[in-house]
């Protein structure tokens, strides 16, 4: 998979090449391009925004400069590429978004700063190739960045061979729509608090109830709209026994 990121702030996008998304693109199974947005101004000041039409406080990140950068990068590889623009105004980046990304050869993340990019923008390659304006949570960031960081992080791990035991991607939180209940080791008892007997039984289908059962009860209290979001046939009699 390729990952191209175009930000005025490059360096914020440095952690990528750190752990374990260090070694996924060590080892080729990442390729990620970070590209600085200012290169495709041509003024002396590189201004990249621009007052909003219609007034209002803020600027406004300017449809040229962004065009330019994206035709170039777009150009810059013939494989298929999904265009995401982080947004507060955007659709929720969901772990089922983390699993459809893993699935593209390539993502462009344009990272919007300010009161965002003219619109015109998104609305131009939208024309040309899928879009996806998404928020990773109901608050405001500066800019786009760390959204970026939070998504490309969510997607790479579930690329064969990024992490070390694959089951960890498949028993992960949300991954059969439950959070995941709490997780136990070494020393059997810390401060008083023993680690619950159940997990050290040998005995794996009351283990499996057992998590299953917290995994339920966290949801029910943390989640009630992910239990809503359920199929029916998502929880079995146990389930809803408890
Ligand atoms: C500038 O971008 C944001 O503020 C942003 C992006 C994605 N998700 C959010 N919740 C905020």
């Amino acid at each position: 998979m390729r990952i191209d990121v175009v930000t005025i702030f490059p360096g914020y996008l440095a952690p990528l090449r750190e752990a374990l998304l260090g070694r996924a693109i060590g080892s080729g199974l990442l390729d990620v391009a970070v590209h600085d947005l200012r290169d495709w101004t041509h003024d002396v000041h590189q201004a990249v925004d621009d007052s909003p039409y219609g007034g209002g406080p803020g600027m406004v990140m300017r449809p040229q400069v962004w065009g330019d950068a994206l035709d170039a990068v777009l150009a810059a590889d013939e494989r298929p590429a999904r265009l995401v623009v982080p947004t507060p105004a955007g659709r929720p980046f969901t772990q089922a978004d983390a699993h459809a990304y893993a699935a593209e050869e390539r993502l462009v993340f344009a990272c919007g700063r300010y009161e965002g990019i003219d619109q015109r923008v998104v609305d131009h390659y939208a024309d040309a190739l899928p879009v996806d304006e998404i928020s990773i949570g109901d608050y405001v960031l500066v800019g786009g960045e760390v959204a970026v960081l939070v998504v490309v992080e969510a997607v790479a791990r579930l690329l064969p061979g990024v992490l070390g035991n694959p089951r960890s991607a498949a028993e992960d939180s949300f991954s059969d729509g439950l959070l995941e209940g709490p997780s136990y080791t070494r020393p059997e008892v810390w401060r008083d608090r023993p680690v619950p007997d159940v997990l050290r039984s040998g005995n794996h289908g009351a283990i499996a109830r057992w998590r299953r059962d917290r995994a339920l009860e966290r949801t029910v209290a943390r989640r009630p709209d992910l239990l809503a979001a359920l199929p029916p046939d998502a929880l079995d009699k146990k389930d809803r026994a408890l």
